[in-house]
């Protein structure tokens, strides 16, 4: 647990694989920070991930709380809108961060100047294990990384990569067809250990 006094911003950065629970974790501190220290808690999303509802976070285990969607692409023009829908929060989350632009990192900046307590959940790797989105930058300013695993779909060892499969079979840079961004779940997705992640 940490404990963030406000006088100071706190940033915490959760990373993993698909299926690592990083929704879960960000849900679960938004809540307890919510019911147990009176937090004002403030959750954004980018529009682009749908997978369940408009305006809400949920976790594959059920746990949920209300989201605001914003577009991935961060302009300036949007930091400063939510910069001033941020003044009375305490606690500001971000999930699925590997969708937002670069505009993100001076976006989390701006909050932790104003002393906020930021929470960042997002894959760090693509499904080719190659650095995802912003989420590298904004590790390099974290007070606290929180590294998920799951478990190997095919070993059960810890996985540390997202598998992307097309009819059963890894897609690999070989043979590379896909689009980085593939909106999807299990049937297009498997955690993978270092062993059985196949990327060419
Ligand atoms: N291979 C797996 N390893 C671990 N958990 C898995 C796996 N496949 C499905 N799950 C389920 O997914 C849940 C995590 O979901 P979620 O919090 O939405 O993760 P994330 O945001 O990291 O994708 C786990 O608690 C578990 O119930
Ligand atoms: C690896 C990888 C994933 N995605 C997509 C697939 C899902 O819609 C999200 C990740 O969701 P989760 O909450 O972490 O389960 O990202 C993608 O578009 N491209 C990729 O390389």
């Amino acid at each position: 647990m940490i404990y963030n006094d406000g006088k100071a911003g706190f940033l915490t950065v959760i990373i993993g694989p698909m299926f690592s629970e990083k929704s879960g974790e960000l849900i679960k501190q938004c809540l307890l920070s919510q019911n147990y220290q009176n937090k004002t808690v403030r959750i954004y999303k980018p529009v682009i991930d749908d997978r369940y509802g408009e305006d809400e976070v949920v976790s594959r285990i059920g746990l949920r709380m209300p989201a605001h969607n914003i577009s991935q692409e961060i302009t300036p023009e949007l930091i400063r809108t939510i910069l001033v829908d941020c003044e009375t929060a305490d606690l500001v989350a971000f999930d699925e961060a590997q969708f937002f632009s670069e505009g993100l990192l001076e976006l989390t900046l701006g909050l932790l100047d104003r002393k906020k307590q930021v929470m960042i959940a997002g894959l760090n790797l693509d499904y080719l294990g190659r650095p995802f989105g912003c989420i590298g930058q904004l590790l390099l300013h974290a007070d606290e990384v929180i590294v998920k695993k799951a478990y190997c779909k095919c070993c059960g060892r810890p996985a540390m990569y997202t598998q992307r499969v097309i009819d059963g079979q890894p897609v690999t840079a070989r043979n590379l067809d896909s689009e980085l961004v593939l909106i999807g779940d299990q049937e297009s997705y498997e955690a993978r250990c270092r062993l059985c992640f196949v990327k060419d």
